[in-house]
């Protein structure tokens, strides 16, 4: 579980937010949304530790990993790792025989957990958007997180390989009871597939049942 009490975020004299207060529970799969600028990243990099907060708490248990996959960038054509490699890039570098042989065999099941097996051997730079993301995805299931973090992770994917992306990050939801944090400006997906959001408003955040979420909380601007 995560839990905030009264947490505030400062820079200097600018409050980004102010007395946040929410729990987020083990193998929930919510949004977190509001404006541009409104305090989403900042509180996704509190939560894990690249941030300090200002004032109040936020609670994670130790043994809480955090994952994290970024907005979609676009990686060049020539781009010279393969899927498996770029995917390996996150893990510790060991002279140890053993711990590579554990590392293969984990490298081996993410790959198939997150359907790059047939494509692992590609280039990265010649895969599909929806691929690359996927790669992005398995990097961070590598420190086996109990908590997902997905930064607009979908954002100038086409539709059809958002919904895909989505299907699979929902399927470690349910299957492994991964928590998922879902930062995001699109209404849709909002709906399909989160139950819950955290809606930024005037500096604060307030939790909304995805009945309730409305295409107006997803106004650009501030
Ligand atoms: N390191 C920093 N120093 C000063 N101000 C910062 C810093 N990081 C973020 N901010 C400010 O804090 C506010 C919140 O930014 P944040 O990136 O958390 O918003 P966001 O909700 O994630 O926005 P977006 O939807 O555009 O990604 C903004 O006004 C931003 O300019």
């Amino acid at each position: 579980m995560i839990e905030a009490k009264n947490l505030t975020k400062q820079f200097g004299s600018q409050v980004v937010f102010q007395n946040l207060n929410f729990k987020i529970q083990t193998g929930e799969f919510l949004s977190l949304i509001g404006p541009n600028g409104s305090g989403k990243t900042t509180l996704v990099k509190i939560m894990m530790g690249l941030e300090k907060k200002s004032h109040g708490e936020l609670i994670i248990e130790p043994a809480q990993t955090i994952g994290y996959v970024p907005q979609f960038r676009n990686i060049d054509l020539d781009y010279p790792l393969s899927v498996e490699e770029f995917v390996r890039l996150n893990l510790k570098f060991t002279l140890s025989p053993t711990k590579r042989q554990d590392d293969n065999e984990l490298i081996k099941e993410i790959l198939e957990k997150t359907g790059l097996t047939k494509i692992k051997d590609r280039p990265l730079g010649l895969s599909s958007g929806g691929e690359k993301q996927k790669a992005y995805l398995a990097q961070a299931l590598l420190n086996n997180p109990k908590i997902l973090i997905l930064d607009e992770s979908t954002a100038s994917l086409d539709v059809e390989v958002k919904m895909q992306l989505m299907d699979l990050v929902q399927e470690l939801n349910q299957k492994y009871k991964l928590t998922v944090i879902f930062i995001t400006h699109d209404y849709e997906l909002t709906k399909k597939y989160t139950k819950r959001a955290l809606f930024f408003k005037d500096k604060t955040l307030i939790e909304v049942p995805v009945k309730d979420v409305s295409e107006d909380m997803f106004e650009m601007g501030g």
